[in-house]
Protein backbone atom coordinates (compact mmCIF):
# COMPACT_ATOMS: atom_id res chain seq x y z
CA UNK A 1 0.00 0.00 0.00
CA UNK A 2 1.16 3.22 -1.07
CA UNK A 3 2.23 5.60 2.30
CA UNK A 4 0.12 9.08 2.31
CA UNK A 5 1.36 12.38 3.73
CA UNK A 6 -0.59 13.26 6.94
CA UNK A 7 -1.56 16.72 6.52
CA UNK A 8 1.80 19.01 7.33
CA UNK A 9 3.90 16.61 9.93
CA UNK A 10 5.73 15.22 7.33
CA UNK A 11 4.51 11.97 8.28
CA UNK A 12 3.39 9.12 5.77
CA UNK A 13 0.86 7.01 6.74
CA UNK A 14 -0.91 3.47 5.45
CA UNK A 15 -4.27 4.06 3.96
CA UNK A 16 -5.20 1.44 6.01
CA UNK A 17 -4.58 2.42 9.93
CA UNK A 18 -4.94 -0.27 12.67
CA UNK A 19 -7.68 0.30 15.09
CA UNK A 20 -6.28 -1.12 18.26
CA UNK A 21 -9.64 -0.43 20.40
CA UNK A 22 -10.28 -3.89 19.70
CA UNK A 23 -6.78 -5.00 21.35
CA UNK A 24 -8.72 -3.69 24.65
CA UNK A 25 -11.74 -6.19 24.17
CA UNK A 26 -14.15 -3.39 23.16
CA UNK A 27 -15.66 -5.89 20.43
CA UNK A 28 -15.18 -9.11 22.60
CA UNK A 29 -11.89 -10.72 24.26
CA UNK A 30 -8.83 -10.94 22.24
CA UNK A 31 -6.39 -13.74 23.01
CA UNK A 32 -2.46 -12.04 23.37
CA UNK A 33 -1.22 -14.84 20.89
CA UNK A 34 -4.40 -13.42 18.06
CA UNK A 35 -3.37 -9.98 19.20
CA UNK A 36 0.20 -10.40 18.57
CA UNK A 37 -0.54 -12.41 15.27
CA UNK A 38 -2.39 -9.41 13.73
CA UNK A 39 -0.47 -6.59 14.38
CA UNK A 40 2.68 -8.76 13.16
CA UNK A 41 0.23 -9.53 10.13
CA UNK A 42 -0.44 -5.35 10.01
CA UNK A 43 3.43 -4.97 10.03
CA UNK A 44 4.14 -7.48 7.25
CA UNK A 45 1.14 -5.98 5.04
CA UNK A 46 2.53 -2.65 5.05
CA UNK A 47 0.28 -1.23 7.70
CA UNK A 48 2.67 1.28 9.62
CA UNK A 49 -0.09 3.47 11.47
CA UNK A 50 -1.44 2.32 14.96
CA UNK A 51 -4.09 4.20 17.15
CA UNK A 52 -5.31 3.52 20.72
CA UNK A 53 -5.68 5.62 23.74
CA UNK A 54 -6.13 5.06 27.23
CA UNK A 55 -9.78 4.48 27.79
CA UNK A 56 -10.18 1.12 25.07
CA UNK A 57 -10.32 -1.51 27.55
CA UNK A 58 -9.37 1.02 30.14
CA UNK A 59 -5.33 0.89 29.43
CA UNK A 60 -6.05 -2.69 28.26
CA UNK A 61 -5.35 -1.76 24.82
CA UNK A 62 -2.51 0.46 25.44
CA UNK A 63 -0.99 -2.08 27.12
CA UNK A 64 -1.22 -5.21 24.32
CA UNK A 65 -0.80 -2.81 21.71
CA UNK A 66 2.75 -2.42 23.12
CA UNK A 67 3.18 -5.67 23.69
CA UNK A 68 2.46 -6.63 20.04
CA UNK A 69 4.87 -3.97 18.67
CA UNK A 70 7.41 -5.01 21.23
CA UNK A 71 7.19 -8.66 19.97
CA UNK A 72 6.81 -7.70 16.08
CA UNK A 73 10.53 -6.72 16.67
CA UNK A 74 10.63 -3.66 14.19
CA UNK A 75 12.62 -0.27 14.81
CA UNK A 76 11.02 2.63 16.59
CA UNK A 77 10.80 4.28 12.80
CA UNK A 78 8.66 1.22 11.30
CA UNK A 79 5.59 2.38 12.88
CA UNK A 80 3.79 5.49 13.80
CA UNK A 81 1.75 5.50 17.12
CA UNK A 82 -1.43 7.58 18.04
CA UNK A 83 -2.42 7.83 21.43
CA UNK A 84 -4.65 10.04 23.66
CA UNK A 85 -5.28 11.56 26.73
CA UNK A 86 -8.42 13.46 28.70
CA UNK A 87 -10.89 10.24 28.44
CA UNK A 88 -10.66 7.24 30.94
CA UNK A 89 -12.66 4.32 31.81
CA UNK A 90 -12.93 6.70 35.05
CA UNK A 91 -14.28 9.38 33.41
CA UNK A 92 -13.06 12.74 31.80
CA UNK A 93 -9.98 15.48 32.78
CA UNK A 94 -8.76 17.88 29.84
CA UNK A 95 -6.70 19.26 32.85
CA UNK A 96 -3.16 20.28 32.33
CA UNK A 97 -2.13 18.12 35.57
CA UNK A 98 -4.40 15.30 34.37
CA UNK A 99 -3.07 15.27 30.39
CA UNK A 100 0.38 15.82 31.86
CA UNK A 101 0.29 12.31 33.63
CA UNK A 102 -1.29 10.93 31.26
CA UNK A 103 1.51 11.01 28.16
CA UNK A 104 3.78 9.82 30.90
CA UNK A 105 1.50 6.98 31.93
CA UNK A 106 0.33 5.88 28.39
CA UNK A 107 4.44 5.75 27.46
CA UNK A 108 4.89 3.59 30.29
CA UNK A 109 1.88 1.16 29.08
CA UNK A 110 3.46 1.33 25.31
CA UNK A 111 7.05 0.94 26.28
CA UNK A 112 7.70 3.61 23.92
CA UNK A 113 10.14 7.06 24.58
CA UNK A 114 7.53 8.88 22.29
CA UNK A 115 4.10 8.68 20.61
CA UNK A 116 4.05 10.45 17.04
CA UNK A 117 0.25 11.83 17.57
CA UNK A 118 -1.27 12.62 20.80
CA UNK A 119 -4.98 13.26 20.53
CA UNK A 120 -7.71 15.25 22.80
CA UNK A 121 -9.82 12.08 22.90
CA UNK A 122 -13.73 13.00 22.59
CA UNK A 123 -13.47 16.91 23.29
CA UNK A 124 -17.50 17.21 22.71
CA UNK A 125 -17.81 15.77 26.53
CA UNK A 126 -16.08 19.18 28.55
CA UNK A 127 -16.10 22.37 27.25
CA UNK A 128 -14.54 23.31 24.38
CA UNK A 129 -12.94 26.59 25.85
CA UNK A 130 -11.08 24.60 28.17
CA UNK A 131 -9.48 22.33 25.14
CA UNK A 132 -8.61 25.85 23.78
CA UNK A 133 -7.37 27.31 26.90
CA UNK A 134 -5.86 25.08 28.61
CA UNK A 135 -5.31 21.27 26.93
CA UNK A 136 -3.74 22.36 24.02
CA UNK A 137 -1.34 24.71 25.43
CA UNK A 138 -0.40 22.25 27.82
CA UNK A 139 0.14 19.52 24.66
CA UNK A 140 2.53 22.09 23.08
CA UNK A 141 4.59 22.08 26.10
CA UNK A 142 4.61 17.88 25.95
CA UNK A 143 5.25 18.56 22.34
CA UNK A 144 8.42 20.38 22.69
CA UNK A 145 9.35 17.93 25.50
CA UNK A 146 9.50 15.37 22.61
CA UNK A 147 7.13 12.58 24.82
CA UNK A 148 4.68 13.53 21.63
CA UNK A 149 5.53 14.66 18.05
CA UNK A 150 2.31 15.98 17.00
CA UNK A 151 -1.10 17.09 18.40
CA UNK A 152 -5.03 15.91 17.46
CA UNK A 153 -8.25 16.67 18.70
CA UNK A 154 -10.97 14.04 18.05
CA UNK A 155 -14.74 13.18 18.68
CA UNK A 156 -17.85 12.82 16.71
CA UNK A 157 -19.91 16.08 16.20
CA UNK A 158 -17.96 17.76 13.39
CA UNK A 159 -18.76 21.16 14.76
CA UNK A 160 -15.75 20.69 17.64
CA UNK A 161 -13.64 20.89 14.84
CA UNK A 162 -14.15 24.40 13.76
CA UNK A 163 -14.75 25.62 17.15
CA UNK A 164 -11.23 24.49 18.14
CA UNK A 165 -9.53 25.20 14.88
CA UNK A 166 -10.90 28.48 14.66
CA UNK A 167 -9.32 30.15 18.07
CA UNK A 168 -6.41 28.05 18.64
CA UNK A 169 -3.01 29.55 16.77
CA UNK A 170 -2.27 28.09 13.22
CA UNK A 171 -0.30 24.97 13.82
CA UNK A 172 -1.63 24.47 17.13
CA UNK A 173 -3.36 21.21 16.33
CA UNK A 174 -1.82 18.80 13.66
CA UNK A 175 -4.44 16.44 12.60
CA UNK A 176 -7.54 15.82 13.16
CA UNK A 177 -9.27 11.93 14.48
CA UNK A 178 -12.97 12.17 13.05
CA UNK A 179 -15.37 8.88 13.43
CA UNK A 180 -17.89 7.17 11.10
CA UNK A 181 -18.32 10.53 9.12
CA UNK A 182 -16.65 8.47 5.70
CA UNK A 183 -18.47 5.61 5.35
CA UNK A 184 -21.29 4.18 2.63
CA UNK A 185 -23.70 5.52 5.40
CA UNK A 186 -22.60 8.77 6.56
CA UNK A 187 -20.26 11.01 3.81
CA UNK A 188 -20.75 14.11 6.58
CA UNK A 189 -16.73 14.24 6.99
CA UNK A 190 -17.01 15.82 3.19
CA UNK A 191 -17.93 18.98 3.44
CA UNK A 192 -15.51 20.28 6.47
CA UNK A 193 -12.19 18.65 4.56
CA UNK A 194 -11.77 21.70 2.72
CA UNK A 195 -11.72 23.49 5.62
CA UNK A 196 -9.35 21.28 7.17
CA UNK A 197 -7.06 21.32 4.34
CA UNK A 198 -7.14 25.38 4.29
CA UNK A 199 -5.97 25.13 7.89
CA UNK A 200 -3.16 22.70 7.11
CA UNK A 201 -4.56 20.10 9.75
CA UNK A 202 -4.11 16.13 8.46
CA UNK A 203 -7.19 14.27 8.20
CA UNK A 204 -7.96 10.57 10.27
CA UNK A 205 -10.85 9.11 9.45
CA UNK A 206 -12.02 6.36 11.44
CA UNK A 207 -14.71 3.75 11.97
CA UNK A 208 -15.53 2.83 8.67
CA UNK A 209 -17.55 -0.09 9.26
CA UNK A 210 -19.40 2.36 11.12
CA UNK A 211 -18.06 0.66 14.89
CA UNK A 212 -19.39 -2.77 14.03
CA UNK A 213 -22.73 -1.77 11.84
CA UNK A 214 -21.53 -2.56 8.71
CA UNK A 215 -20.46 -6.33 9.12
CA UNK A 216 -22.24 -9.19 9.01
CA UNK A 217 -21.89 -9.78 12.78
CA UNK A 218 -23.76 -6.36 13.40
CA UNK A 219 -22.78 -4.31 16.33
CA UNK A 220 -22.10 -4.38 19.70
CA UNK A 221 -24.61 -4.30 22.36
CA UNK A 222 -23.19 -0.68 22.95
CA UNK A 223 -23.61 0.77 19.67
CA UNK A 224 -25.15 4.37 20.03
CA UNK A 225 -26.60 4.37 16.86
CA UNK A 226 -30.22 4.77 16.65
CA UNK A 227 -32.60 1.31 15.59
CA UNK A 228 -33.85 2.94 11.97
CA UNK A 229 -29.83 2.97 11.39
CA UNK A 230 -29.05 -0.50 12.94
CA UNK A 231 -31.96 -1.74 10.64
CA UNK A 232 -31.05 -0.21 7.62
CA UNK A 233 -27.32 -1.53 7.54
CA UNK A 234 -28.91 -4.92 8.89
CA UNK A 235 -30.63 -4.90 5.56
CA UNK A 236 -27.73 -3.66 3.51
CA UNK A 237 -25.45 -6.58 5.11
CA UNK A 238 -28.21 -8.78 4.49
CA UNK A 239 -28.51 -7.96 0.55
CA UNK A 240 -24.79 -8.30 0.09
CA UNK A 241 -25.13 -11.41 1.71
CA UNK A 242 -27.79 -12.54 -0.68
CA UNK A 243 -25.65 -11.73 -3.46
CA UNK A 244 -22.58 -14.18 -2.22
CA UNK A 245 -20.91 -10.67 -1.37
CA UNK A 246 -19.47 -8.67 1.41
CA UNK A 247 -20.56 -5.45 3.00
CA UNK A 248 -17.27 -5.01 4.94
CA UNK A 249 -14.97 -5.08 2.23
CA UNK A 250 -17.43 -2.52 0.15
CA UNK A 251 -17.68 -0.56 2.99
CA UNK A 252 -13.58 -0.39 3.58
CA UNK A 253 -13.21 0.52 0.12
CA UNK A 254 -16.03 3.04 0.25
CA UNK A 255 -14.00 5.10 2.94
CA UNK A 256 -10.50 4.58 1.39
CA UNK A 257 -11.87 5.90 -1.77
CA UNK A 258 -11.60 9.68 -0.95
CA UNK A 259 -7.83 10.55 -0.87
CA UNK A 260 -8.13 14.17 0.58
CA UNK A 261 -8.28 11.50 3.85
CA UNK A 262 -4.82 10.34 5.08
CA UNK A 263 -5.73 6.96 6.81
CA UNK A 264 -8.40 5.23 7.80
CA UNK A 265 -8.55 3.47 11.17
CA UNK A 266 -10.38 0.28 11.21
CA UNK A 267 -10.28 -1.96 14.39
CA UNK A 268 -9.22 -5.43 13.90
CA UNK A 269 -9.34 -8.25 16.39
CA UNK A 270 -6.91 -11.02 14.13
CA UNK A 271 -4.74 -11.62 11.20
CA UNK A 272 -7.77 -12.44 9.16
CA UNK A 273 -8.98 -9.23 9.59
CA UNK A 274 -6.01 -7.50 8.31
CA UNK A 275 -5.70 -9.34 5.60
CA UNK A 276 -9.25 -8.91 4.27
CA UNK A 277 -9.22 -5.26 4.93
CA UNK A 278 -5.45 -5.06 3.34
CA UNK A 279 -7.16 -7.33 0.24
CA UNK A 280 -9.44 -4.90 -0.18
CA UNK A 281 -7.46 -1.73 -0.36
CA UNK A 282 -5.27 -3.58 -2.63
CA UNK A 283 -8.52 -4.50 -4.56
CA UNK A 284 -9.87 -1.24 -4.99
CA UNK A 285 -6.54 0.22 -6.52
CA UNK A 286 -5.98 -2.35 -8.78
CA UNK A 287 -9.68 -2.75 -9.92
CA UNK A 288 -12.26 -0.25 -8.25
CA UNK A 289 -15.50 -1.00 -6.37
CA UNK A 290 -18.28 -2.94 -6.95
CA UNK A 291 -20.28 0.00 -8.75
CA UNK A 292 -23.69 -2.26 -9.11
CA UNK A 293 -23.10 -3.61 -5.53
CA UNK A 294 -22.67 0.27 -4.02
CA UNK A 295 -25.70 1.53 -6.03
CA UNK A 296 -27.83 -0.99 -4.58
CA UNK A 297 -26.64 -0.76 -1.17
CA UNK A 298 -26.62 3.30 -1.82
CA UNK A 299 -30.62 2.83 -1.88
CA UNK A 300 -31.58 0.52 1.25
CA UNK A 301 -29.11 2.91 2.79
CA UNK A 302 -30.57 6.31 1.65
CA UNK A 303 -33.44 6.95 4.38
CA UNK A 304 -30.54 6.87 7.16
CA UNK A 305 -28.29 8.86 4.98
CA UNK A 306 -26.10 10.74 7.47
CA UNK A 307 -27.76 10.07 10.20
CA UNK A 308 -25.98 10.00 13.44
CA UNK A 309 -26.40 10.38 17.12
CA UNK A 310 -25.60 13.06 20.03
CA UNK A 311 -22.43 12.59 21.53
CA UNK A 312 -20.70 14.60 24.47
CA UNK A 313 -22.46 17.83 26.81
CA UNK A 314 -24.29 20.64 26.30
CA UNK A 315 -21.34 23.87 24.82
CA UNK A 316 -22.30 27.55 26.36
N1 LIG B 1 -13.10 9.17 19.25
C1 LIG B 1 -12.06 8.54 18.75
O1 LIG B 1 -10.93 8.96 18.88
C2 LIG B 1 -12.31 7.27 18.00
C3 LIG B 1 -11.24 6.51 17.57
N2 LIG B 1 -11.46 5.34 16.88
C4 LIG B 1 -10.30 4.56 16.42
O2 LIG B 1 -10.60 4.02 15.13
C5 LIG B 1 -10.59 2.59 15.20
C6 LIG B 1 -11.67 2.03 14.27
O3 LIG B 1 -12.95 2.32 14.73
P1 LIG B 1 -13.85 1.16 15.44
O4 LIG B 1 -14.61 1.81 16.53
O5 LIG B 1 -12.96 0.03 15.79
O6 LIG B 1 -14.91 0.74 14.36
P2 LIG B 1 -14.80 0.06 12.91
O7 LIG B 1 -15.80 0.72 12.05
O8 LIG B 1 -13.39 0.04 12.49
O9 LIG B 1 -15.33 -1.44 13.19
C7 LIG B 1 -14.59 -2.30 13.99
C8 LIG B 1 -15.35 -3.63 14.04
O10 LIG B 1 -15.33 -4.23 12.74
C9 LIG B 1 -14.79 -5.54 12.82
N3 LIG B 1 -14.05 -5.84 11.59
C10 LIG B 1 -12.91 -5.24 11.15
N4 LIG B 1 -12.52 -5.78 9.98
C11 LIG B 1 -13.43 -6.75 9.66
C12 LIG B 1 -13.58 -7.67 8.59
N5 LIG B 1 -12.71 -7.69 7.60
N6 LIG B 1 -14.64 -8.50 8.61
C13 LIG B 1 -15.53 -8.47 9.61
N7 LIG B 1 -15.46 -7.62 10.68
C14 LIG B 1 -14.41 -6.78 10.69
C15 LIG B 1 -13.89 -5.51 14.04
O11 LIG B 1 -13.67 -6.81 14.57
C16 LIG B 1 -14.70 -4.63 14.99
O12 LIG B 1 -15.71 -5.41 15.60
C17 LIG B 1 -10.77 2.25 16.67
O13 LIG B 1 -10.26 0.96 16.94
C18 LIG B 1 -9.99 3.38 17.34
O14 LIG B 1 -8.61 3.08 17.31
C19 LIG B 1 -12.73 4.91 16.58
C20 LIG B 1 -13.82 5.65 16.98
C21 LIG B 1 -13.68 6.87 17.75
O1 LIG C 1 -12.65 6.48 20.90
C1 LIG C 1 -13.69 5.84 20.83
O2 LIG C 1 -13.74 4.55 20.41
C2 LIG C 1 -15.06 4.06 20.67
C3 LIG C 1 -15.38 2.95 19.73
O3 LIG C 1 -15.28 3.43 18.42
C4 LIG C 1 -14.41 1.80 19.94
O4 LIG C 1 -13.46 1.74 18.93
C5 LIG C 1 -15.92 5.32 20.52
O5 LIG C 1 -17.14 5.18 21.17
C6 LIG C 1 -15.03 6.36 21.17
O6 LIG C 1 -15.25 7.64 20.68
Amino acid sequence: MELRELGATGLRVSPVGFGASPLGHVFGDVPRDVARAAVRRALDLGINFFDTSPYYGGTVSESVLGDCLRAAGVPRDRFVVATKCGRYREGFDFSAARVTRSVDESLARLGLDYVDILHCHDIEFTDLDQIVNETIPVLQKIKESGKARFIGITGLPLSIYTYVLDQVPPGSVDVILSYCHYGINDTALVDLLPYLKSKGVGVISASPLAMGLLTDNGPPEWHPAPKELKLACRAAADHCKKKGKNITKLAMQYSLMNNEISTVLVGMNSPEQVEENVAAAIELSTSGIDKELLHEVEAILEPVKNMTWSSGIEQA
